[in-house]
Parts: structure tokens; sequence; C-alpha cells
């Protein structure tokens, strides 16, 4: 039986679908980490596999290209709602969807589906919910260190760990020199996503992140939500912002109780049907 994926991408953060109702493959570790390798495999920043159905709601689950399994994605879920709205699952404009970092709830913004708001949880700035070791605190502009360099780093969970660290100026490079020691770093128990953030405004800020178990990447939609939530906690902004990155922007509003909603774009980019030798490589992987 052939193998076939979808190919989204939300703000330059790409990913696969794969539909466990129209595949008969199922999904590991390894065979993961070979499809998502851009060199030998299709490439991509993960992969979403759904609609897991059965359960009240329908579910997701977020594969990173290293073949661990994130609790949440904003671009994930953005993307995996298009394609819900693109496969007929769904008809209404409004619904929850289960992921392994717990409930978001979409909405579909235009007719096709590619603008979306979504609500995309609770943040948390509590060590034991991120986690980060240590007793039980708000992890607020902690003094960490990545490599040989201390940082002023303000950790939350959005459902998966984020580590923000405001700066003057941020660039591709500074997140990768830090994100390569921080990721794994003995703070963070279960790895972590490092965003750097410049403020420009109380409307707007900056980001560029490396993201756990992917690396660098051109947009992350839970990295977005995590640093709108640090520079509103820092007084650095106000509750709504827009988030640039290098794939484009999202908007984000934080409420009195910390729940965050996110509104963007994804894109349909291509239908891909494996070959039969990657097909069966992948098979006894
Ligand atoms: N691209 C994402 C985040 C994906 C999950 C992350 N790598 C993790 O392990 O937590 C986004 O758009 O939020």
């Amino acid at each position: 039986m052939k193998i076939q994926l979808e190919r989204y991408h939300g703000l330059g953060n790409d990913y696969l679908v794969y539909d466990p109702n129209k595949n008969e493959m199922e999904l590991n570790k390894r065979n993961v980490k070979a499809l998502c390798n851009r060199n030998m495999g299709l490439g991509a920043d993960g992969i979403l596999e759904g609609p897991l159905l059965g359960a009240k709601q329908m579910a997701v689950r977020i594969w990173n290209p290293d073949g661990s399994i994130a609790g949440k994605s904003g671009n994930g879920v953005r993307i995996f709602a298009k394609y819900l709205k693109d496969a007929d699952y769904v008809q209404k404009k409004n619904y929850l969807l289960k992921t392994d970092g717990g409930m978001v709830e979409i909405t579909y913004l235009n007719e096709v589906g590619s603008r979306l708001r979504v609500s995309m949880g609770t943040l948390s700035f509590l060590s034991n919910d991120i986690p980060v070791i240590g007793e039980q605190r708000e992890v607020i502009n902690e003094d960490m260190v990545f490599g040989k360099n201390l940082y002023p780093a303000t950790c939350v969970s959005i459902g998966n760990p984020h580590c923000v660290i405001p700066m003057k100026e941020i660039s591709r490079e500074l997140v990768c020199k830090i994100g390569e020691y921080s990721e794994c770093a003995r703070y963070f128990p279960e790895r972590i996503n490092t965003e750097i953030m410049q403020v420009t405004d109380s409307e707007n800020i900056s980001i560029e992140t490396y993201e756990r178990g992917a690396g660098y990447t051109m947009a992350n939609g839970t990295g977005a939500c995590a640093a709108a939530g640090v520079a509103y906690k820092l007084g650095l902004s106000g509750s709504k912002v827009v988030v640039h990155m290098p794939g484009g922007s999202l908007q984000i509003e934080i409420d009195d109780n910390w729940k965050v909603y996110m509104t963007g774009e994804v894109f349909y980019v291509a239908a891909i049907v494996l070959g039969s030798e990657f097909s069966e490589q992948l098979r006894n992987l």
C-alpha cells in the first residue's frame, strides 16, 4: 500500500501530516527521523500524526524531527486544523483539539481555513510545570549558564517547555550558539525550547528560536506565546503583541488568567507519495 503525506508550513515552520486512517505504517522514532531527514528523506521540522479518532475530541500527536514527541506546537496545531478542513474531517468553524500538552481550541477565520485563531492553553512559570530543577518557584529572570556564558532566563510552559532570554540584539547565529547548550542543560530534565527575544515597543517583539528536538527553525508558535508571556510578565510589553520571526509573524493575546490566544496563517504545499524503495526502508525501521 502506498504511503502518502501532506506538506504544510506555518511561517516557514514546515510539517508533514501523516494520517493513520489513510496509511497503514505505524510511526516510530526511527521512521520519523528518516522521513524528517532533509537529505535522505522528505525533510521537515516535525510530523503531525492524526487525526487520532475514538476519544471525545479529535487528537494529534506531534513528533519532533529527532523522533521525540512534543507536547504542543503552535504552528503544528494551526497546520493540523487546516488539514482537518482540507480532508473534510471537520465542518464546524470552532472545535477542541487534543494534544499531548493539553487541549487547544481552534477557530477558522476564513473560508479555506488558512487563517486561524487558537486558544493555546494557560502559561505557567512554575518550575514543576516546565520542568526546571530545584525548589518549586516561578522561574523569572534567573541567571543560567549555557556554554561558558551567563544569561537572564525566564522559563515558562504552554504545554511544552520554553526558556526565553531578553536581549538588545538577536540573530540566528546567537540563538544557535546558546541553543546548542541550553537544549540539554542540567536545569531542564525534559530539555527545552530556547527563544532569544528583542522587544521593539509595547506591541511588537521579535524572537529567534532553537527548538528542542529540531534545532533552528524559522518560526515557533508556542515560542511566540512563551515570549509574549515573558515580555508581559517582565513588564516589557502589553498583553497584546505581534511576535515577529524570520518566517513571518503571529498575533498573541494574553488574558488576565494567562490564557493565550494565537492568530496566524498556514499554507498547504503538496501531497507526497513515497517511492516504493523508501517506503520499504521505512517499514523495516
Ligand atoms: N514548532 C513548534 C514547536 C514544536 C515542539 C517543540 N520542538 C518541542 O519539543 O516542544 C511550534 O510552532 O510551537
